[in-house]
Parts: C-alpha cells; sequence; structure tokens
C-alpha cells in the first residue's frame, strides 16, 4: 500500500536512504531445510543461520527443521550444525545464541518421493510452528541435486505445506543451476509456477548476495566519475574472470555433465555482465533492477564462429601451491572417458548503443593458478603516446578492476612518471580495500540472501526471464562443444589451455594477470 501523501507536504529525498539503514529483522518463521547433511548446508547455509542469530536478525522463536535421507535423530542434526557452526560460522561462537537457536532445531528423516515422509514433515513443522510461535510462515530451501527440485516441489502441495492461510507465507528458495537448458528451466518453472506465485519462488544465485557484485551498481549509479567513461567511447574491452584453485572434490556426481559453463557461466558471471552492461534502474525495486539485467542479457550476441570465440579445458594433473594434485579424469567418481569441461571462456557482445562493438571476454575454471573473481574494465589506450617508453600490463591501456574476491576493493590502473631524470612512464595501482576503509563487517552472501528470503525483500533474486535468458545464450554453445570434440587437457595451478589464449592472441588482446 502506498503511503498517504499530506497535501503541499515536501517529499523528503533522504527517506528512501534512511529506510535502507533500518536494521532489517526477520519475523517469526519456520526454515525447512532439504539437503541439510551436504556439502552447501555444511559449510554455508548452517553457518549464515546461526550468524544472523548471533547478529539479533532472527526472531528468538526461529524454528530450523533439516530434511535427509539418513537415519538420524534431532540430536545427530544438531552435533551437525554445531561442528558446521564452529567450523565455518563468520561471527565468534556464543553459548546463549546456539542455545536458543537448537532449541528450535528439529530433524526429519526421508526420501523425497515417499509421501509418508512429507507427512511426517508437515506434523513437525506444525507442530514446531506451534511450539515457538512462528505464525505459519514456513520457507522451504531446496539444497538439493537439482533433478529433485521438481520431486520436492510437487510433494510441498500434496502434503499441503506450501498452502497458506491468512496473512502466513510460503516461500521456496531454489538453488543453482535452475535447469540443465532452455528446455529444463521451462520445464521446472512450469512445475514451480503451479505451486507457488512468482513472489514466493526465490531462485538463489549466491554471487548477487555477495557485497562486492552489490557494490558494482553503487560504484556506477551512486557516483558521477565513472559513468560518462562506462561505454565504448572508452572502454575497449571487459574481461570477467571466476578463476578456482581447488578441484571439483566430493561434488562429482553433481559436476560431471554438467561442467564449468553451466555451473556458473550461466549465473554467476552473466549476471556479473548483466549489471556491468546494463543502464540505470529507475528504482531500486526488484521489478527495475530485474528489467534493467533482462533488456542487457537480451541484448548479448554470440561469437559468429565458436571455433574462435570459445574455449573449453579439463584440469590434468599438476601442482598447486607446491602440492602434486591428480586431474580430473582421476578424481573420484568421475568415469575415466569424461569430456565434462572444468574450464570454459567465451568472448560474447552485447549489442546496445552503449556498448556495441565491445568484447566481454568470460572465463572460468577449476585448478586455475589461484582463487580470484574480478570484473576488469580495460580502457582504449591514449590516441597518442608522447612518452617513450611506456612499461604496462595491459599494453598502456589503463583498467578499472573490481575485485569480487578474495581482497575485496576496486583498482584503478593507470600509467605514472617514475621518479628520475628521464620521462618514463610505469604502471601504478590506486586501490580501495573494503578492510581498510570499512569498519563494518561484510555479511557471508548466503546469510544476506537467507535474510532476504525471511523478510520477503526480492531485488537479490533472479527472476525466470533472466534463467531463460541465460539458457538462451548458453545453449548454442553447449551445443556446438558437445559435437566438436573434447576440452583440451591443461595443467593444475596454470592458467587454462593454450586455446583460451589463443582465443585472445587473435583479437590483439591478452588475459588479465590477477
Ligand atoms: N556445494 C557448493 O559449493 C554449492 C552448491 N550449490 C547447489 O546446492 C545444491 C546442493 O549442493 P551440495 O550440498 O553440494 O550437494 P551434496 O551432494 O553435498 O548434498 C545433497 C543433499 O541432498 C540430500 N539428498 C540427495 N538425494 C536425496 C533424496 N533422494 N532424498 C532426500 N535427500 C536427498 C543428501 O542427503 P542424504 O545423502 O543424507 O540423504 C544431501 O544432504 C545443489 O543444487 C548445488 O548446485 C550451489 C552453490 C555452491
Ligand atoms: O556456485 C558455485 O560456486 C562455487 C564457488 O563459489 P565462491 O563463492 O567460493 O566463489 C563453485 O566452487 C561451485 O562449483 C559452484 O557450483
Amino acid at each position: 500500500m502506498k503511503e498517504p501523501v499530506m497535501p503541499g507536504a515536501v517529499p523528503n529525498p533522504l527517506r528512501n536512504v534512511l529506510d535502507r539503514r533500518l536494521p532489517r529483522i526477520a519475523g517469526p518463521s519456520v526454515l525447512v531445510l532439504f539437503g541439510v547433511t551436504g556439502d552447501l548446508a555444511r559449510k554455508k547455509l548452517l553457518p549464515a543461520i546461526y550468524d544472523l542469530a548471533n547478529r539479533g536478525l532472527l526472531p528468538p522463536g526461529f524454528g530450523l527443521v533439516g530434511f535427509a535421507r539418513r537415519d538420524w535423530v534431532d540430536q545427530d542434526f544438531a552435533q551437525l550444525a554445531y561442528e558446521a557452526v564452529k567450523e565455518h560460522a563468520r561471527t565468534p561462537f556464543r553459548e546463549d545464541v546456539w542455545r536458543q537457536l537448537s532449541e528450535g532445531m528439529r530433524f526429519v528423516q526421508g526420501e523425497l518421493g515417499d509421501d509418508a515422509s512429507f507427512d511426517e514433515l508437515a506434523r513437525c513443522v506444525r507442530q514446531l510452528d506451534a511450539d515457538r510461535g512462528t505464525g505459519g510462515n514456513y520457507a522451504f530451501y531446496l539444497s538439493l541435486p537439482p533433478k529433485l527440485f521438481p520431486t520436492v516441489v510437487k510433494q510441498l502441495r500434496r502434503s499441503g505445506l506450501a498452502e497458506s492461510e491468512g496473512e502466513a507465507w510460503r516461500r521456496v528458495i531454489i538453488e543453482k543451476p535452475f535447469g540443465h537448458d532452455l528446455e529444463s528451466a521451462k520445464e521446472l518453472n512450469a512445475v514451480v509456477d503451479d505451486v507457488f506465485p512468482p513472489q514466493s519462488v526465490f531462485r538463489i544465485d549466491h554471487y548477487l548476495g555477495k557485497e562486492t557484485v552489490q557494490n558494482i551498481m553503487a560504484l556506477r549509479f551512486a557516483n558521477t566519475l565513472f559513468e560518462p567513461i562506462w561505454n565504448r567511447g572508452y572502454v575497449d574491452h571487459v574481461q570477467i574472470t571466476m578463476a578456482e584453485d581447488i578441484g571439483v572434490g566430493g561434488r562429482a556426481g553433481y559436476y560431471d555433465g554438467i561442467g564449468a559453463a553451466r555451473d556458473v557461466i550461466q549465473n554467476h558471471l552473466l549476471q556479473l555482465l548483466a549489471l556491468v552492461a546494463m543502464e540505470e534502474p529507475i528504482s531500486f525495486t526488484a521489478d527495475a533492477i530485474r528489467a534493467e539485467k533482462e533488456k542487457a542479457l537480451s541484448a548479448v550476441t554470440l561469437p559468429e564462429d565458436l571455433s574462435r570465440g570459445t574455449a573449453r579445458g579439463q584440469y590434468a594433473a599438476g601442482w598447486q601451491g607446491g602440492t602434486p594434485v591428480i586431474g580430473y579424469l582421476d578424481e573420484e567418481g568421475i568415469p575415466a572417458d569424461s569430456g565434462t569441461d572444468t574450464y570454459a571462456a567465451i568472448k560474447l557482445g552485447v549489442n546496445t548503443r552503449r556498448w556495441a562493438g565491445v568484447p566481454f571476454y568470460l572465463r572460468t575454471g577449476k585448478r586455475l593458478g589461484r582463487r580470484v573473481t574480478e570484473v576488469a574494465l580495460v580502457f582504449q589506450s591514449a590516441p597518442q603516446q608522447v612518452f617513450g617508453q611506456t612499461e604496462t600490463e595491459e599494453l598502456g591501456a589503463n583498467s578499472l578492476v573490481l575485485r569480487i574476491q578474495p581482497d575485496e576493493g576496486v583498482t584503478l590502473r593507470f600509467g605514472s612518471k617514475v621518479p628520475g631524470a628521464s620521462m618514463e612512464v610505469r604502471d601504478v595501482s590506486m586501490d580501495f580495500t573494503y578492510g581498510q576503509s570499512f569498519t563494518e563487517a561484510s555479511p557471508e552472501a548466503y546469510e544476506r540472501l537467507i535474510l532476504d528470503v525471511l523478510i520477503g525483500d526480492p531485488p537479490l533474486f533472479p527472476r525466470q526471464e533472466e534463467v531463460e535468458l541465460s539458457w538462451r545464450i548458453l545453449d548454442p554453445i553447449e551445443e556446438y562443444w558437445a559435437k566438436n570434440g573434447r576440452p583440451e587437457q591443461y595443467e593444475s595451478g596454470t592458467w587454462g589451455p593454450s586455446s583460451a589464449h589463443e582465443m585472445m592472441a587473435r583479437d590483439g588482446r591478452q588475459w588479465r594477470r590477477p
């Protein structure tokens, strides 16, 4: 409902800003976590829930229900959560916070396809609701292998859990990847859409919960400094890098057959591209932001020749931090003849007045030189170099690097005269680093996103249109790869296959060395 405006009242431009600074606290609610024994729940979700409680952002009567197949009771779940919190939480351990949280924790053992398991879950949730006074507000987090999403959504309806009464709400949180191509994404959406209204569906892309990713909009639209040069008149090209030093670890079952491009380009990297390429939204509402991201994604173009504008690889044995590591094909659970990519690089265009002709190079990979995610705008070189010698990393180009992780911040690189008698210019950096500029700590991405779901605040969650537009970009590339041989092997600990470097060299450019 719109707030009534007094006749003659002067609108206060700070109102919106002040509202955003108020502490945002979740109301009474129960969170049901499917897949609670999994990797994501243990490393990220359970610690994030504890951190929210520790920061006073969860109500005292908050309820948490874990669901998985193993033969556990409430105490086993509490023990798992305790260990996860001790190992991975960001805030210090406080006995009183833990006690209050664990009093509201329950475990339900069951099979997702089994009606009786869901009837037991419904009974447990309703009992917890009554005990803790959570007002019938339930959120369901699907931290599961993606093929199980439709089963759970259907079971939520069958068991009556999806249905709310009166003022109470129901929300469903769906982990990525949302489908494995355009067609399956549409099928999944049809199932979800049948059970939950669009405003109750929260599709998680945890990159949008990262402070530094949210800062892309602040950097662009809260300043006058960058926007005038944020276009084809000044930018030569954009590089978006998400490099990991880890291998596939214990996630073979999920990763093999999915690969690097579906795992992170379809979601995280295309969301970064959208935030860099989009126009300013007319407001910071979910609809306005999503609409601008969708326009940017609709304008994305593929390289004319996919053999020259894409590259993919698979890690072979090598060295990581001085330790020998095995190749992808020797990882546990990976078929010896797997053709799954663990590295992918793609050159895209954005066909708008702002970006026409500016290439966006996206790359991601596992077992690369180091863990780093960054967005680099590489600017055109000065029209003429009056100074004899320029020793620069990007051949004399200035760059603005948004350091998403680690060492979060922003770097501006430009040429400066080297002190001394000669007129030599060398690249230097001007740095903004979160840790040095703010005393406030950044919440973990999942902490922010879980809180937003419990509050019902949707701007940081992509809607179905964005998911579909991203699959439209990736599907032709995956089809091309499927028909054109195996990924090229690259040594672990290096910066990916030689075809990715050749792709840049053909354009007279090179990948940045992060
Ligand atoms: N791990 C990560 O770093 C990230 C994961 N994600 C996404 O999060 C989701 C979960 O991933 P992750 O935690 O790694 O996966 P895991 O394989 O580690 O965990 C899967 C969970 O699902 C449960 N499960 C599997 N089958 C069934 C079934 N038939 N009935 C009931 N429970 C079942 C397992 O429980 P049990 O075996 O005990 O029954 C386990 O708790 C995926 O969608 C993934 O894409 C997203 C970003 C990062
Ligand atoms: O979504 C995913 O992200 C993680 C990396 O997340 P980050 O926050 O540590 O950058 C990646 O390892 C995983 O394969 C992928 O599913």
